[in-house]
């Protein structure tokens, strides 16, 4: 008689998105993101205060009309590429495993995902965070997360945390393949590589022993010893994607944006690194942002509307924005090697 096989969970989380673009959808989901103790790390009262009492009430209307231009007609490209993305892996993977999607903070939310997987009895998860470079703030936290909710199930199945994905060739070629119309059609002066920025403490906090000088020296190199250094992640992707596409040292630069609050940021600051570029003589741009794996606030309005806003009116004359991995078959065959090579004999054996 067979045994029916036991399932493999895959999970899949990202970090989240407003239900909605109306204000109060997005002043629920600041206060969640960032009451997070691994995205604003200072104790739990000044981050209460901060949190409501500043940076959510007024931060929340601005940020939903920002939203309100994002949002399509499916709704925040992060959550439904995430959707389209988990129906692909499904698909490609069969029957033998059960892909959930979750989001770090609102819906469908890792509980409800874990739920799933648990529903279907899975006899092992794979959590793969959708951050190709590691940090406390996103697969920390997502990964803090899931052991937050697993630890109070009767059987806790076996679980593995994919911890980075940056240097994975399908992620690199998928980025190489979405860049390519873009270089085949324009002679770029420059490129950029903007990646999310973090507060230098985090840094300084995730590399113990404190390795990490946050000089370029330092996060030029990329090994065994500083991987987790989140810069130097950055720098290594950098280098991958222009390894790949055959763009030289001297023509690329590497940023970070989003900065908040007054404390000192990773840097340099994109925002005013490109108000230069024009007077160092590169007017034609093409920004990369290989942080994120789907379009969202960050990619399309941060560094597609309003960057090139600030680079036109610096003097630039082309600015383009490479599009995320989004949907990509090749990015969704990334995933697919990523599972591959994680899963364990120990289930089906
Ligand atoms: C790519 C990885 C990310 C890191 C690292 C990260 C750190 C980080 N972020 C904030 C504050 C904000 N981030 C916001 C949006 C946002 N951040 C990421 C990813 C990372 N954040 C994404 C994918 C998004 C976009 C989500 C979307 O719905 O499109 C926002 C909200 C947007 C806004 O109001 O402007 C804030 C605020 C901090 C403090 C931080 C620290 C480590
Ligand atoms: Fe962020
Ligand atoms: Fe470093």
């Amino acid at each position: 008689m067979n045994t029916p096989k036991v399932k493999k969970g895959i999970l899949l989380v990202n970090l989240g998105t407003p239900d909605s673009p109306a204000t109060p959808d997005v002043r629920k989901y600041l206060r969640e993101f960032l009451m997070d103790k691994r995205v604003i790390d200072i104790p739990f009262i000044s981050r209460w205060m901060l949190v409501n009492l500043i940076i959510a009430p007024f931060r929340a209307p601005k940020s939903a009309k920002t939203y309100q231009e994002l949002w399509e007609d499916r709704g925040s490209p992060l959550m439904f590429y995430g959707t389209d993305v988990q129906a692909a892996l499904q698909q490609s993977l069969g029957e033998d495993y059960v892909v959930a999607l979750g989001m770090r903070y609102q819906n469908p939310s890792i509980q409800v995902a874990l739920e799933e997987l648990r529903k279907n009895d899975v006899g092992e998860i794979l959590v793969i965070p959708l951050f190709p470079q590691y940090a406390s703030a996103t697969t920390g936290s997502v990964a803090d997360k899931v052991m937050e909710i697993v630890k109070d199930w009767q059987v806790i199945p076996t679980i593995k945390f994919v911890e980075q994905f940056l240097e994975e060739e399908l992620f690199i070629a998928t980025i190489k393949e979405r860049a390519l119309p873009l270089m085949e059609q324009t002679d770029y002066d420059h490129f950029l590589f903007s990646y999310h920025g973090v507060p230098e403490r985090q840094i300084h906090k995730a590399s113990n022993g404190g390795y990490c000088k946050l000089n370029d020296k330092c996060c030029a190199t990329y090994n065994k010893k500083n991987k987790y250094c989140y810069r130097a992640q950055c720098y290594q992707t950098s280098r991958l994607i222009a390894a790949a596409l055959g763009i030289p040292e001297e023509k690329y630069t590497v940023a970070f944006q989003s900065r908040l609050g007054k404390d000192p940021w990773i840097q340099p600051y994109a925002d005013e690194l490109l108000k230069q570029l024009p007077a160092m003589g590169h007017k034609k741009v093409l920004a990369f942002s290989p942080s994120f794996i789907a379009d969202c606030l960050e990619t399309t309005i941060e560094v597609g509307d309003e960057f090139k806003e600030e680079f036109m009116e610096a003097g630039g004359e082309q600015w383009d924005l490479v599009e995320s991995l989004n949907n990509h078959p090749l990015w969704v065959e990334c995933l697919k090697q990523i599972v591959l090579k994680n899963q364990s004999d120990l289930v089906n054996a």
